[in-house]
């Protein structure tokens, strides 16, 4: 008696677990549901940025303004996220060069492991940032904050641990 309905329900959890097969616009991702009751669905959409860490904020930018000729963004500061910003424009994605504002800069770590800089995340967009947050916590990829934050193009972004994303920091930006 226990073990068929040990069956029934290692069954049952096993088609809630059943991932969808991706979509021609990218991952389609649910999460585990039950009963006929859809978990949250999103969408992964396009590359918004890939962002280096720099020592020299100066020295980067001219590299990319003066010699590869790059049109480049003034230089931001935003205290909220520990960072001086500079975007460069890319045409089908940017480049977002980061500089550590203050003592606590969540890139003064990754700088002093990295001394003349290096690939810091990659930012992708996604069209519902709740759902995918719920969804990946479902699938124990960590996210670095308890809520999703405004990040630097004003629209809420969430960071996704490095070690669960394959050794990259993901960021994630709501479209
Ligand atoms: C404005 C906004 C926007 O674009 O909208 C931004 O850019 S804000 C950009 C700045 N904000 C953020 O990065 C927020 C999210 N980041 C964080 O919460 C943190 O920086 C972590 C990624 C969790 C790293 O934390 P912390 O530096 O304290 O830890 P740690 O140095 O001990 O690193 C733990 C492990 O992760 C690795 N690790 C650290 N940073 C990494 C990175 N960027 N890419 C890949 N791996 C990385 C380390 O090598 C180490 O691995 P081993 O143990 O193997 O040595």
């Amino acid at each position: 008696m226990a073990s068929t309905l040990l069956k029934v329900a290692v069954s049952g959890l096993s088609k809630c677990m059943r991932h969808r097969a991706p979509s021609a616009r990218g991952l389609w991702l649910s999460a585990p549901h039950c009963h006929g009751v859809p978990g949250p669905v999103w969408t992964l959409g396009r590359l918004n940025h890939v962002a280096i860490a720099v020592p020299d904020l100066e020295k980067a930018t001219a590299l990319y303004r003066d010699v590869l000729g790059a049109q480049v963004s003034d230089t931001v500061p935003l205290p909220e996220h520990g960072v001086y910003t500079v975007f460069v424009e890319l045409g089908n994605t940017k480049l977002e060069l980061l500089h550590p504002l203050g003592e606590k800069s969540p890139i003064a770590g990754f700088l002093q492991k990295n001394k003349s800089g290096g690939m810091h995340h990659i930012c992708i967009e996604v069209d519902d940032i709740n759902s995918a947050i719920v969804d990946l916590k479902a699938r124990n990829i960590r996210t670095l904050s308890a809520e999703p934050r405004i990040g630097a193009h004003g629209k809420p972004v969430m960071f996704l641990h490095p070690k669960d994303c394959d050794g990259v920091l993901v960021e994630l930006e709501q479209a």
